[in-house]
């Protein structure tokens, strides 16, 4: 389980998260859905302790993320919005440093690299440099990495956007076996058919504030009885 409790974050003045609360609960795939600039990343980037949280708690299957930032992290894998990272590094180098780090075992690391990059067509690729990947080919090196160590919590950051329509359904049925095996898929999305498609619970995010909490069908019976919600719907159906 993911538990946010009461969590605010300011830049400079701007207050992008306030006071938000959530509970993901395991075995689902849930969606954190809102608009640009709804405050998705910046949660995002809180509960994988990238940002430090002004006020409020974070806990990642019962440890804190402040506190016990090593032991989290070990919990969730993490795929942020923009992946170029690493890009001196060869596809297989980027691979084997993040087996090293969670120590993934030779044999272990060879099967799963060699599935997933094939999964995901970049196998090919794994001798070339990052730095000449494409925006979806990088994020597919990412997603193979966070994949590599198995962790029980994904994280995810727009992690569809970008990918090809195959490889989509790829990482698609990998969420939706992950779910199954009793772990959190946690991801972000800023379209609502992807939501409806995949999702078993939603949360909608706007001006840093959680709007809505609860599966499809409670979302679509929201979306018809509350005003404010039927016209973040058109916003977000705007994008799509
Ligand atoms: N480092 C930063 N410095 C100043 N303001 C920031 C910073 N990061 C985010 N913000 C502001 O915080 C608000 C929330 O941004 P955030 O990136 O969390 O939104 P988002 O929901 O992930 O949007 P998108 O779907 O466009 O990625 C926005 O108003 C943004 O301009």
């Amino acid at each position: 389980m993911i538990e946010l409790k009461s969590i605010s974050k300011s830049f400079t003045g701007k207050q992008a998260v306030k006071n938000l609360n959530l509970t993901v609960p395991d075995g689902k795939i849930f969606g954190f859905l809102g608009p640009n600039g709804a405050g998705k990343s910046t949660t995002i980037k809180m509960m994988t302790g990238i940002l430090p949280i002004d006020e409020g708690s974070i806990t990642i299957n019962g440890v804190d993320i402040t506190d016990y930032p090593m032991e989290a992290k070990h919990l969730f894998g993490y795929v942020p919005d923009r992946s170029d990272i690493f890009l001196r590094l060869k596809g297989i180098e980027y691979l084997n440093f993040i087996a090293d780090v969670f120590q993934v075992s030779k044999e272990v690391r060879k099967e799963k690299i060699d599935y997933l990059t094939k999964s995901f067509g970049i196998y090919e690729a794994l001798d070339d440099h990052i730095q000449t990947y494409s925006h979806g080919m990088r994020q597919k090196i990412v997603v193979s990495g966070v994949l590599l160590h198995d962790p029980d919590v994904w994280i995810l950051d727009e992690p569809l956007s970008g990918l090809d329509p195959k490889s989509s359904h790829t990482l698609k049925e990998m969420m939706r076996e992950h779910a199954e095996r009793g772990k959190i898929v946690f991801f972000s999305t800023h379209v609502l058919e992807v939501v409806e498609q995949l999702c078993d619970e939603v949360a909608i995010i706007n001006h840093g504030r959680v709007q809505f909490q609860g599966n499809m069908t409670e979302m679509k019976q929201q979306f018809q009885d509350d005003d404010n919600l039927e016209r973040l719907f058109l916003e977000l159906t705007e994008n799509e």
